[in-house]
């Protein structure tokens, strides 16, 4: 099956209705992503049918719950899971964030090869940056348990906004751990095709 038609696939089951432009877009995001993994070692995935199903539809399982203008994307990595749903969200206005300069060299080049711009890429280690206008949401994916991601990313969020991390198994020990500040609003189960394991999405916010 070709890439195309494993995205259209993934995203039909999603009931994900998406441009033919759009749809061409992740794939070009895909294939800055394959090109610059040779070199640069930026993801450890690296068959492209899977890259399709773990890190393109696994990151735009979440657009149900993407409610607000900004995102904060921790730990973004290449630019996931943030890059694929500014791709999507052209409203919405999405900062990626990683303290990996390879990482956001990449996510830098591939936003400005795509056009995207709704995506500011920052170079930091989330704790020491701040930022004037706060965020309705800040989301992570593989970044940290998530005691940490709230504790280092607090100073980020806006006071009516939300925690998002997006784990795989149901994380009851992590929840369990959290400050009692930090409550946990929803946990929803995340469905992503051709991805042959639990996802969730938990989100949380500050009391
Ligand atoms: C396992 S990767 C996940 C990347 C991406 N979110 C994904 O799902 O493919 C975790 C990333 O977090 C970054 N990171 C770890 N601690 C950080 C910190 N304190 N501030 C910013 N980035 C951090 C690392 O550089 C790494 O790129």
């Amino acid at each position: 099956m070709t890439l195309e038609a494993k995205l259209a696939e993934g995203l039909r089951e999603m009931d994900i209705t998406l441009s033919s432009d759009i749809q061409e877009k992740l794939l070009s995001y895909l294939g800055l992503l394959l090109k610059w993994n040779k070199v640069y070692n930026l993801t450890a995935i690296r068959e492209p049918e899977k890259m399709v199903s773990h890190h393109l539809l696994d990151s735009l399982s979440v657009i149900p719950y993407i409610n607000g203008k900004r995102l904060l994307d921790v730990g973004s990595g290449a630019g996931l899971p943030g890059i694929p749903l500014a791709i999507v969200m052209p409203e919405l206005e999405v900062v990626v964030l990683d303290s990996n300069h390879k990482k956001t060299t990449f996510a830098q080049q591939a936003s400005i090869e795509l056009g995207l711009g709704n995506v500011s890429v920052v170079c930091e280690r989330v704790e020491n940056w701040h930022s004037t206008k706060k965020f309705d949401m800040v989301i992570s994916r593989a970044f940290s348990d998530m005691g940490e991601f709230y504790k280092l990313t607090q100073h980020l969020v806006d006071a009516n906004g939300v925690f998002l991390a997006m784990k795989g198994l149901y994380p009851f020990e992590e929840m369990a751990q959290l400050p009692p500040e930090a409550k946990v609003l929803d946990t929803f189960p995340l469905s992503v095709p051709g991805l042959d394991a639990q996802r969730h999405l938990v989100v949380i916010k500050a009391n």
